[in-house]
Formats: C-alpha cells, sequence, structure tokens
C-alpha cells in the first residue's frame, strides 16, 4: 500500500500534480493537504475512476498532521510562486517557513517518509529540510529530494528543438547543480544519445535551460510560474521513484540531495565543496541508492559554468542552514 501526500494540493501545481497521481496504478492512498480548497479538489478528483482512494485535509480538519500520518511518499509544492522581476530567493522569506513547518510535522508523524521539495527557493528550502529532520533525529538523506526534474525536462524539450530530434524524451540530458539561474549546468557534452550543438547556438541555449522559468514567469504576467510543465516534472521524479521502491532497476534521475549522506556523493561533495548539489541519482528500495559521479568529463565551458553555480549555492545553503537553526524566538 503506498500513501502519497501533496502538500500544496490546491495550488497551481499541486491540483495537475494531484491529477497525476490520481491516475498512477503505482498509488494507493492520495491525500490532498493545503490551507485551502482541499475538500473540493479531492472530491473532483474522487470521482475519477482509478485505484487511490482521495482524501483532503485542511488545517481544521486535523491538518498536515493528519493528512501526513504515515506517508510513504510526501511531495510539497506550497508555498508562493514569483512574479515578473523576482528571483526566486525573493521567495524564501515567506516559502522557509512554510516549509519548515511542514517538515516538522512530517518529521513527527512520517519519519520514514520519502519527502520531495518543489517549494522554491529549492537550493536553500531542501537545506532547511534536511535541517529540521536532523534537528528531530529523523534525517535520512536517501530520503530527501529537492526535484529539480523541470530543468531536465526543459534541456530535452530546447536539446532537441536544436539538433533536429522529433521526440525530445530519447534524449538523456544531464543538468546538475541547483534550481536557479546560474546554479543550474546543464551538461550538453554528455547527452546520450550524442548531440551536435553548434557553437554559435551553446551560450544561448544554455541561457534557455537556465533562466526558462523566467520564460514562464513574464508570459504569466503577475499570474505565477510554471505549474503544469512542473506537475508534469514532479509526477516524473515521483513515479520513478514508486517504481524504483518496488524493484524497478536502472532508474536514475538528477536531483538536488545531500551529497554526504548518499553512496557516493561524499567525494562528489569534496570536489565541488557544497554538501547540496544536484547529480543524476540511481534509484532504489532505499530511495537514493547512489550519486553518480559525471564530474569527470566536463568541457572548458561546463567547468566556468560549474565554477559560477557553486559560488551561487554556497550563499543558498548557508541562508537555509542558518534560518533553519535560528533560536525560536527569531524563527
Ligand atoms: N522546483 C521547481 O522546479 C519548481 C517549479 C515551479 C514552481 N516551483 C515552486 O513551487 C511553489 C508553488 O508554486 P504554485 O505555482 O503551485 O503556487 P500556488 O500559489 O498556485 O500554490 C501554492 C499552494 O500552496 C498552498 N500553501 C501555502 N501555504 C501552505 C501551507 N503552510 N501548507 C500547505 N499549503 C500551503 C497555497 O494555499 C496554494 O494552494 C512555488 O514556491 C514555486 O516557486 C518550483
Ligand atoms: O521560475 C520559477 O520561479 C518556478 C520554477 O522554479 C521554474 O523553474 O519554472
Amino acid at each position: 500500500m503506498v500513501k502519497a501526500v501533496v502538500a500544496g494540493a490546491a495550488g497551481g501545481i499541486g491540483q495537475p500534480l494531484s491529477l497525476l497521481l490520481k491516475l498512477s496504478p503505482l498509488v494507493d492512498e492520495l491525500v490532498l493537504y493545503d490551507v485551502v480548497n482541499t475538500p473540493g479538489v479531492a472530491a473532483d478528483l474522487s470521482h475519477i475512476s482509478s485505484n487511490a482512494k482521495v482524501g483532503g485535509y485542511l488545517p481544521p480538519d486535523g491538518g498536515a498532521k493528519t493528512a501526513f500520518k504515515d506517508a510513504d511518499v510526501i511531495v510539497i509544492p506550497a508555498g508562493i510562486p514569483r512574479k515578473p522581476g523576482m528571483t526566486r530567493d525573493d521567495l524564501f522569506n515567506i516559502n522557509a517557513g512554510i516549509v519548515r513547518g511542514l517538515i516538522e510535522v512530517a518529521a513527527e508523524v512520517a519519519p520514514k517518509a520519502f519527502i520531495l521539495v518543489i517549494s522554491n527557493p529549492v537550493n536553500s528550502t531542501v537545506p532547511i529540510s534536511a535541517e529540521v529532520l536532523k534537528a528531530k533525529n529523523v534525517f535520512n538523506p536517501q530520503r530527501l529530494f529537492g526535484v529539480t526534474t523541470l530543468d531536465i525536462v526543459r534541456a530535452e524539450t530546447f536539446v532537441a528543438e536544436i539538433a533536429g530530434k522529433s521526440n525530445p524524451q530519447e534524449l538523456t540530458v544531464p543538468v546538475i547543480g541547483g534550481h536557479s539561474g546560474e546554479t543550474i549546468v546543464p551538461l550538453f557534452s554528455q547527452v546520450t544519445p550524442k548531440v551536435t550543438i553548434p557553437d554559435e547556438k551553446y551560450d544561448a541555449l544554455v541561457h534557455r535551460v537556465q533562466f526558462g522559468g523566467d520564460e514562464v514567469v513574464k508570459a504569466k504576467d503577475g499570474l505565477g510560474s510554471a505549474t503544469l510543465s512542473m506537475a508534469y516534472a514532479g509526477y516524473r521524479f515521483t513515479e520513478k521513484l514508486l517504481k524504483a521502491l518496488k524493484g524497478a532497476k536502472g532508474l536514475v534521475e538528477p536531483s538536488y540531495v545531500y551529497l554526504p549522506g548518499i553512496p557516493g556523493g561524499k567525494e562528489i561533495a569534496e570536489k565541488v565543496g557544497v554538501e547540496f548539489f544536484s547529480v543524476p541519482i540511481e534509484l532504489g528500495p532505499n530511495g537514493a541508492e547512489k550519486a553518480v559521479d559525471i564530474l569527470g568529463d566536463l568541457t572548458a565551458k561546463e567547468k566556468t559554468l560549474l565554477e559560477a553555480a557553486i559560488k551561487g549555492l554556497k550563499g543558498n545553503i548557508e541562508k537555509g542552514v542558518t534560518f533553519a537553526n535560528q533560536p525560536p524566538q527569531q524563527k
């Protein structure tokens, strides 16, 4: 029996993500938690004739505690999205507290859950989550994932356009680092099957992958950021994880994780000089089974991108860790 929870389920990402999870044969119980509208969204989804039973909770119905109780997987897209002109870091002041609160509850009532953090700024909300879980003595790094799949999805799409591939999903495009602007590092030299990116298109392609989120924020013109592509990406990662937990082999997807806690990750963390970092992760029955080191074969341009990413990530990580460890009165 798999119980999956979406926290922030009534939102722009939460609703389509919940729809996709409701359609999944891998989910037996789907629980929607939000501070608004979950009874309606849950009632609506519950009429779909798929396997999963659906429940919806609001704070007065027992709230996150009831919703999260004994969950196997908790996916968190709760929090505010960007408007034009904002960076993801501008969301920190509101979203850091939201994520911390939700992780505190998860630590208490679902300490073994696999937690997938979508809420931005991911570069900081994942370190916050790790610190909260550590403080409650239930941190298992193999079970905490920052969802960076949308960067990979975008990279597949944009590379396929340039390389003239009709099916982007036939491509594997590694994207490492973090999830904002120049902390996002696409490795086009390691695309499989191999593609040739013309030199004159390289910089623009890197920029498009790094700043693809801005395209959507601008086009939505004040009404939020990517929701549908993110729901797809969040579902893709969750589905892979659920399959791997059930024993499927060979499933790999990059994710922003606490590297020192994952087999193979300590050496990568030492190389990059940060502990939270996205690399391809082999998924299996324990969650993150192995961090895959693909840093050995970088081109000169990719090395430069990586340096800039690490610089940006250091500040984002420190900010999250500091926030999570503030004494209660400052929180
Ligand atoms: N990781 C990624 O690649 C990625 C991609 C897109 C968006 N995001 C981020 O995901 C987050 C959500 O985006 P969205 O477009 O769905 O926003 P949204 O405003 O449409 O939805 C957010 C939902 O969270 C709910 N919420 C707020 N506080 C909550 C709490 N304490 N507990 C439970 N629910 C709570 C809101 O009521 C709302 O329904 C944003 O931070 C956004 O930046 C991340
Ligand atoms: O751009 C955003 O703020 C949302 C998300 O992180 C994205 O990459 O689309």
